[in-house]
Formats: structure tokens, C-alpha cells, sequence
């Protein structure tokens, strides 16, 4: 499936959760076994030189994929989850999002030190969650060495809170 042919798998909402935000609906994608076959293969594809010990989706969207993705690549899947849901010791960070402010978490043992991590999550659209849980996984010890998502909002130039970090979106908007 190409990437025109995924984006028919993806429902325009306009005006949620506010006025003024069309929100991009994955039910669609994640309805259909063959365009959630198309989109994990078009994405493991993109990495499959690399080495990647960990992958890290980011709650709750990015578990989706995220777990297709670690099975995909044989790698480890690690959760970095909305305020007070993980036990245990934990780093935290609260970041703008596109409609409101959110917190993230991860814990501070989840990575074995210098680990290759994939980050990945469904939306790139400010880049605040994405910003920060690049923050988190170097700080408890993780080495990211791409970030990856379903689709990119280009407008809202998100990869700009990435630095030069390596990415890669499927769907483009
Ligand atoms: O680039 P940003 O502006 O930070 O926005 C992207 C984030 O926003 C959405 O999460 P949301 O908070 O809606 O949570 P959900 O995954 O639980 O639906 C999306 O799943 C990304 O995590
Ligand atoms: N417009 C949007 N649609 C879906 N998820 C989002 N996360 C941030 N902005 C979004």
C-alpha cells in the first residue's frame, strides 16, 4: 500500500477536542488488518539496517503500533506513560501539547544503559511530546536513535523540537 493509499485510513475530525483542531482518527488504520500490516511493514522496512535493542511508545496511542513495531523488530518495548500510572522510581516532564499541557513518565530502569531506542508514537504535531520523551530516555540512559510516527503535521513543525535527530513519518500532512 502506498503512502495516498494508508491515508484513507486516517478520518478527518474536525473541530476535536476543540475548536479550530482537526483531529486525525487512526480507528481506521487500526480497523483493517491489511492497512495495519502495510503501515508496521513500511516502517520496520525503514529501520531494517539499524540496530534497535528498545522501542518507546508514548501513551496511549503510541503503545499501538509501538508493540507491532518491538515485535516486528525484535526488540524490547518499554512504556513512557501519562502522569502517575508507572510504579517505582520514575522521571517525569510536563510539555505543551497542540490543545493543553501533559506530563509524561518513564522508569528510571526501563533502559538498559546505551541502549538503541526507537521512539514512536502515532502523531508528530507540536513535537512537545515527542521533545520530551527524547529528554526522558537520555536521561535514564537510552541512546535515541530515530523517531518515528504514523503521520506528521508538518505546518506545526514538530521536528523542529527534535533538533537533528533522525525521523521518519509515514503520512504527511
Ligand atoms: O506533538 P504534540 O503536539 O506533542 O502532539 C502529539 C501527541 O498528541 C497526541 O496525544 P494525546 O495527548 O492526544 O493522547 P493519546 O495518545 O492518549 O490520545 C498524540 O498521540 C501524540 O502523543
Ligand atoms: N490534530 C491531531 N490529531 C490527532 N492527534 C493529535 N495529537 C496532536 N494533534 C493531533
Amino acid at each position: 500500500m502506498t503512502p495516498d493509499q494508508l491515508k484513507n485510513f486516517i478520518k478527518d475530525v474536525p473541530d476535536f477536542p476543540k475548536a479550530g483542531i482537526v483531529f486525525k482518527d487512526i480507528a481506521p488504520l487500526l480497523a483493517s488488518a491489511k492497512a495495519r500490516k502495510a503501515m508496521t511493514a513500511a516502517i520496520v522496512s525503514n529501520y531494517k539496517n539499524q540496530k534497535i535493542d528498545v522501542v518507546v511508545g508514548i501513551e496511549s496511542r503510541g503503545f499501538l503500533f509501538g508493540m507491532l513495531l518491538a515485535e516486528a523488530l525484535e526488540a524490547s518495548f518499554v512504556m513512557l506513560r501519562k502522569s502517575n500510572k508507572l510504579p517505582g522510581d520514575i522521571e517525569k516532564f510536563t510539555y505543551d501539547l497542540e490543545y493543553g499541557t501533559d506530563t509524561i513518565e518513564i522508569q528510571t530502569d526501563a533502559i538498559p544503559n546505551g541502549s538503541h531506542v526507537l521512539l514512536h508514537d502515532d502523531v508528530l504535531a507540536t513535537g512537545g511530546t515527542a521533545g520530551a520523551a527524547v529528554q526522558l530516555i537520555e536521561k535514564i540512559g537510552g541512546k535515541v536513535i530515530s523517531a518515528n510516527f504514523i503521520m506528521e503535521l508538518d505546518f506545526l513543525e514538530g521536528r523542529k523540537q527534535l533538533g537533528d535527530l533522525d525521523i521518519y513519518s509515514v503520512l504527511h500532512y
